[in-house]
């Protein structure tokens, strides 16, 4: 039988064709969401072509500022159920054993601010004794690749290593992303395991989680695994608390809104009291990944991979699962809500809120948060029901084009996302050919962070030093900055400096000038 509802608004939903009792109506329930998880997991792609395309298919219809409007769109949910009434459900019911496995690539994505510790944790992953074959996928911000090769350098573990640095992976290389997944699951789908994937410290996570769901080439053959998000003890407050103007996204809040493991890394550099308070922060913004405190991203491998967090047959059945006694209307009103999009990230009142509960709760905050369903389900409830959120005004629509707040510069063609970053922060890439006097350089590096340790996010560089038969590295992040030799340049090789300056309000012609006056 079929049963056609109209989900108007939360509190609203009327069934059409359903029996009446509450009975009939909670086993009925039980029966939908079964049907809905088997096909999920059983045939992915026959989910989304025999039952999602009828909840794909955007429409342009209102623009649902959820704020203010507690209003969904009319959407006719349609869902062939077998109505055995008869059959009474148990609590004990386990929808899950009814499951198969899901046999699709799992990927992880790595991300966190600039500077908090990403390629160091990717390091310690493939370097690690994990017997997993891993392909890594780098983003990088700059235009320089520096990752790339120290990522390369130091594994033997990754199976390939592939870059991608004509952009960033949350907007203008999106459709790269998608077409380097394919390529790898068609040309070298029985060379690894897991697919890891690197985004760059400014990389807002949501699009990206969404390309995961929203393109068949990888919803078929890869799985999202988990958001791991870094967060750097010492600067992180710095970038949480930043206000951005209107529509402009603040990556930092984002990243950690979406991850479903959060590390706290470098723990060494701050003191207890810091760590406790940036935690709450962090509690504030997503209370529902699991947190560790690190140093250097040391953390056990399975807390990373192999998360599960993102398996549609998890989140269908905890769905299941907390609906079992319920009848069929709260489980639309569930359903319902799950659409409802919330921003975690800029709801100053919900962080007063659990301001209390976090520093209640202190005790507990690094263990299990789980009582809800996260962000990141929610977004892929989003993706798969077609809806999209806009960060310039915090709707949700249905296309772009739908959203009031529309505006040619974000959400035209050629640029089209759904979020903006900061306009002011860029890069400076300076790649010329010399050997450096390091005395020199230290003294202009010093000076430079003197005055501007706050803007100059990140500086990483990979350097030709007088009198040195090795690379040298320079990592900075903001008023941190260390050096040490790498390997030996090659005999043939050129002796070239590539260095990166990401921050605020950069003056490209001022650092090159400073950084040139200190090459011999
Ligand atoms: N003191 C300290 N330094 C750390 C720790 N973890 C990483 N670092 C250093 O921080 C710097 C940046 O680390 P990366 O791993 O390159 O950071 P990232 O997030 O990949 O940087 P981007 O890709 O540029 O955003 C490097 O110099 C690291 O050695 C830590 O726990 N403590």
């Amino acid at each position: 039988m079929s049963i056609y509802t109209t989900i108007q608004n939360p509190e609203e939903t009327r069934l059409e064709g359903s029996p009446g009792s509450m009975a009939a109506l909670s086993s009925l329930s039980v029966d939908i969401l079964t049907t809905f998880a088997s096909l999920t997991s059983r045939h992915p792609t026959t989910l989304r072509s025999t039952i999602l395309p009828f909840l794909l298919i955007p429409r342009r219809t209102h623009n649902l500022a959820l704020k203010t409007t507690p209003y969904f769109h009319r959407r006719r949910f349609s869902v062939s159920a077998t109505a055995t009434t008869s059959a009474p459900q148990t609590d004990e019911s386990d929808l899950t054993t009814k499951i198969p496995p899901d046999n699709r690539i799992p990927a992880t994505i790595i991300t966190g601010f600039l500077g908090s510790g990403k390629t160091t944790l990717l390091n310690h992953i493939l370097t690690a004794d994990h017997g997993k074959r891993i392909a890594v996928i780098e983003n990088e911000y700059g235009e320089v690749d520096i990752d790339g090769s120290l990522v390369a350098a130091k594994t033997a573990g990754a199976e390939d290593i592939v870059m991608l640095n004509n952009g960033c992976l949350c907007c203008t290389v999106r459709g790269d992303l998608v077409r380097m997944i394919a390529d790898l699951v068609n040309k070298k789908k029985d060379k690894f395991d897991h697919i890891v994937i690197e985004t760059t410290g400014l990389a807002n996570p949501a699009p990206i989680i969404q390309t995961f769901y929203a393109e068949d080439q990888v919803f078929n053959d890869v799985k999202l695994d988990g958001v791991v998000t870094l967060v750097d003890a010492k600067h992180a407050l710095l970038h949480l608390d930043e206000v951005k103007p209107k529509g402009v996204v603040n990556e930092a809040v984002e990243q950690i809104a979406y991850a479903d493991r959060v590390i706290v890394n470098k723990t060494d550099l701050v003191g207890e009291q810091e760590i406790d308070s940036l935690v709450q922060r962090i509690r504030n913004i997503n209370r529902m990944a699991n947190l560790k405190r690190t140093q250097y991203g040391k953390v056990d491998l399975d807390y990373v991979l192999g998360i599960g967090g993102f398996d549609l047959e998890r989140l269908f059945s905890t769905l299941v699962t907390s609906q079992l006694n319920c009848n069929i209307w709260r489980f639309w009103l569930t359903f319902a809500n799950l659409l409802r999009i919330e921003s975690a990230v800029s709801d100053e009142d919900r962080k007063e809120d659990h301001a209390s509960h976090d520093h209640d709760h202190h005790h507990h905050d690094e263990h299990d948060h789980k009582h809800g369903i996260s962000l990141h389900s929610q977004l892929l409830l989003n993706a798969c029901f077609g809806y999209l959120l806009c960060h310039s005004c915090d709707n949700i629509m249905a296309d772009h084009k739908a959203c009031g707040c529309y505006h040619a510069d974000h959400h035209d063609g050629h640029h089209s996302h759904d979020h903006t970053h900061d306009p002011g922060v860029s890069s400076v890439s300076i790649v010329c050919e010399g050997s450096l006097d390091l005395e020199k350089a230290n003294i202009w590096l010093g000076t430079l962070l003197m005055e501007r340790s706050e803007d100059m996010y990140r500086m990483k560089g990979l350097l030709s030093v007088q009198g040195m038969d090795e690379r040298f590295v320079f990592q900075g992040v903001h008023d941190i900055f260390q050096g040490s030799p790498e390997r030996l340049w090659g005999p043939d090789e050129p002796r070239m400096n590539k260095i990166v300056f990401i921050g605020k309000n950069l003056d490209a012609q001022e650092l090159e000038k400073g950084f040139k006056a200190c090459l011999l």
